[in-house]
């Protein structure tokens, strides 16, 4: 069977990886393929960094696992061949057997160094979707067994032939139901397809090492929304914690609140007076009023004591219940003991009630049960007095995520040394600490790296392992020391994206480093700050479980022309006013990406689309608030 499909949902189960690392390598001259190295890193590591992004565990199929104990892990497991010497078949019945009913692994051949963790998600979807054996994919016209989902169900298939003798992989093809994945279901999700790029011979392995290509000149540049997608790939939900409630201003619920009792939960009055029976003012007005015997007198917390017979009324406080038999609470204004009355005194009624004035119903405002907060809300004012409400002494919310921070760049100065001709001062890395602040985040601001791209990857190695999520800024475009961008030129396959249809912040950059999403933002102030409002800040929404994690947008009136032109579209640092019903916008300075004077006073962003003539005064104008309460 064989179908082309698109790509689905995402896979909702863990993939095993399998990893075939055995195999004699003759046309390598003897060399193990898996410790072949592309900028700087070996296969398997470049293998294991992408399977270490979907899968809960992976296996390395070796006969020679003391080659290869450095990467022993948690996570990643040995096994070997049954039948050594039988091919890559014999590897997957050794992987298969390692795993569960209902499992599929993600089986890679260990001489491709660009296997893909999004392809394997792409794959895995369609797995699900069309509920069959294994999706193998198709680019080029090739098929490619040796990069493809297989169900554990494949395994009585593979015995099967091992046991016939037959070696072949595309002969398993014909015993087990699969379809393809063609290359359209991989480029609609911005999968490049040199994951199947293999290296067979030392000749195609020097072609692939020889010489560094040009790759920060040679970018792929993405739509914002293209970029949102990918690294929307990668999120993961903080784990939840409890706090108490007054602490939990600004953080979000990690549970949905229902009504523990409807509100409220006993007739309450809803003012100072009398309760009573409407019936009994049928005939009452001014002129005429009703003479009632005031039976009791209850204060708010009392639990009346009597049931109202005809005639009767109980002095009532607002806030308090209102005893069975009476229907209505007339306002002491319109009686005649206003200064007080009390059992054993009549009270003269001038007013004619209907029943239900002045007595709010229980569960008037929810009822018990009632969903009252949904997961992933912020907590502001009317949250907290929701969940102390409903007894909450604690909020279960989520843990802010740990952001770690770092400049880059030599010219890049302490905030207490003296400024120095060329050298300025660092003021991202503190502007980026408090949009991490107001996101929900931990910031913690690392020291400013050097324009060093090695020291740049040690340290945010480093502090991938110890935080949720890396912002750096600089480095990012296509100057020579523009270290980010050397970084993702040795590990191609951690790179999600480094050239954006934006202004400003076209060469925005993000990638995984240790399993952590980075966010490598472009140094000039400006674009650093758009950066973070079109990608991280929807990303750690997104981290705090928001139902909505993109900023609220309205539509607006330039006030002025935008006379600048850009190839990109362009998201200029606005002001918004009200002027009557229209809300007119215009920018709120100096808009270049380098300068940083108008991002104090930008409460929104004004899309610009792309064309040569900008846009002109009175331009309806898309409008991305930044002002908005949900942070
Ligand atoms: N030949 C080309 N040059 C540039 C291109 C291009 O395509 N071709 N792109 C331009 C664009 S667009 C942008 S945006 C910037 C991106 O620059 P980088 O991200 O590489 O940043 P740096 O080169 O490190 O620095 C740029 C600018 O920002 C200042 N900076 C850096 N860090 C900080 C900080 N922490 N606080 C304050 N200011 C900072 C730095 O001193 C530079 O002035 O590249 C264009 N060039
Ligand atoms: O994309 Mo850059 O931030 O315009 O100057
Ligand atoms: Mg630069």
């Amino acid at each position: 069977m064989k179908l082309q499909m698109g790509a689905g949902r995402t896979y909702g189960k863990p993939l095993t990886g399998v990893i075939l690392a055995g195999g004699e390598n003759k046309r390598m001259g003897g060399r193990l393929k898996a410790l072949l190295e592309w900028g700087g890193r070996t296969f398997l590591e470049l293998q294991l960094e992408q399977m270490n992004q979907i899968c809960e565990e992976t296996f390395i199929v070796t006969n020679r696992p003391e080659l290869l104990t450095k990467y022993r892990s948690d996570k990643v497991r040995f096994t070997a061949d049954v039948q050594p010497g039988l091919g890559p078949l014999a590897g997957m019945q050794a992987a298969l057997r390692q795993i569960g009913d209902g499992a599929a692994v993600w089986l890679v051949g260990c001489d491709m160094p660009f296997v893909s963790a999004g392809a394997a998600a792409v794959m895995a979807a369609l797995y699900e979707e069309y509920g069959v054996d294994a999706v193998i994919p198709c680019i080029d016209g090739r098929l490619q067994p040796l990069h493809a989902i297989y169900g554990r169900q494949c395994l009585a298939a593979v015995e099967r032939h091992l046991e016939d003798g037959e070696r072949r992989m595309m002969k398993l093809l014909d015993s087990i139901r699969w379809i393809a994945a063609d290359e359209a279901s991989f480029k609609k999700s911005g999968i490049s397809l040199d994951f199947v790029q293999n290296v067979n011979t030392t000749q195609q392995y020097k072609l692939l090492t020889g010489g560094p290509a040009e790759t920060r000149f040679q970018r792929e540049t993405i739509k914002v929304e293209e970029a949102q997608r990918r690294i929307f790939q990668h999120l993961r939900l903080q784990p939840p914690e409890r706090v108490p409630l007054e602490m939990s201003f600004g953080r979000r619920l990690a549970k949905p609140v229902a009504a523990a009792q409807p509100v409220p939960h006993f007739r309450r009055s809803g003012v100072d007076g009398y309760a009573l029976a409407a019936a009994d003012t049928a005939d009452t007005s001014s002129g005429q009023p009703a003479a009632l015997d005031i039976v009791e007198s209850i204060l708010c917390g009392d639990v009346p004591a009597l049931r109202l017979k005809p005639g009767q009324a109980a002095r009532i406080m607002t806030g308090a219940m209102v005893p069975e038999g009476a229907d209505a609470v007339v306002m002491l204004e319109m009686t005649d003991k206003m200064n007080g009355g009390g059992p054993g005194e009549r009270v003269c009624v001038k007013k004619r009630m209907t029943p239900g004035e002045n007595v709010t119903p229980i569960g008037h405002e929810a009822a018990r049960g009632e969903p009252v907060l949904e997961r992933g809300r912020l907590i502001r004012a009317g949250e907290m007095a929701v969940l102390a409400a409903f007894g909450h002494a604690e909020a279960e919310v989520y843990k802010p995520p740990r952001v770690a921070i770092f400049a880059t760049g030599s010219e890049l100065l302490d905030l207490n040394v003296p400024l120095a001709p060329g050298k300025i001062r660092n003021s991202n890395s503190y502007m980026l600490a408090a949009l991490v602040c107001e996101a929900g985040g931990d910031p913690i601001v690392m020291p400013v790296l050097p324009d060093d791209a090695a020291e740049v990857g040690r340290s945010i190695e480093a502090a991938a392992l110890r935080s949720d999520m890396i912002i750096t800024t600089g480095g990012v475009s296509v100057g020579d020391k523009d270290v980010l961008t050397e970084y993702f030129a040795d590990r191609p396959g951690a790179l999600l994206f480094n050239k954006v249809a934006m202004r400003p912040g076209s060469p925005t950059t993000a990638g995984i480093v240790s399993g952590k999403l980075l966010f490598a933002l472009s140094g000039n102030p400006g674009a650093c700050y758009v950066g973070f409002q079109l990608f991280v800040k929807p990303f750690m929404r997104g981290m705090l479980g928001a139902a909505n994690v993109n900023h609220p947008e309205c539509e607006g009136l330039l006030e002025g022309p935008y006379a600048k032109g850009s190839a990109y579209p362009r998201y200029v640092r606005g002001m918004m006013e009200m002027q009557g019903e229209r809300l007119i916008v215009k920018p709120a300075g100096l808009d270049k990406s380098s300068s940083m004077m108008s991002i104090k006073d930008a409460d929104c962003l004004i899309f610009i689309p792309a064309g040569g003539s900008g846009a002109a005064a009175g331009q309806k104008v898309r409008v991305i608030r930044l002002d908005s309460p949900s942070g």
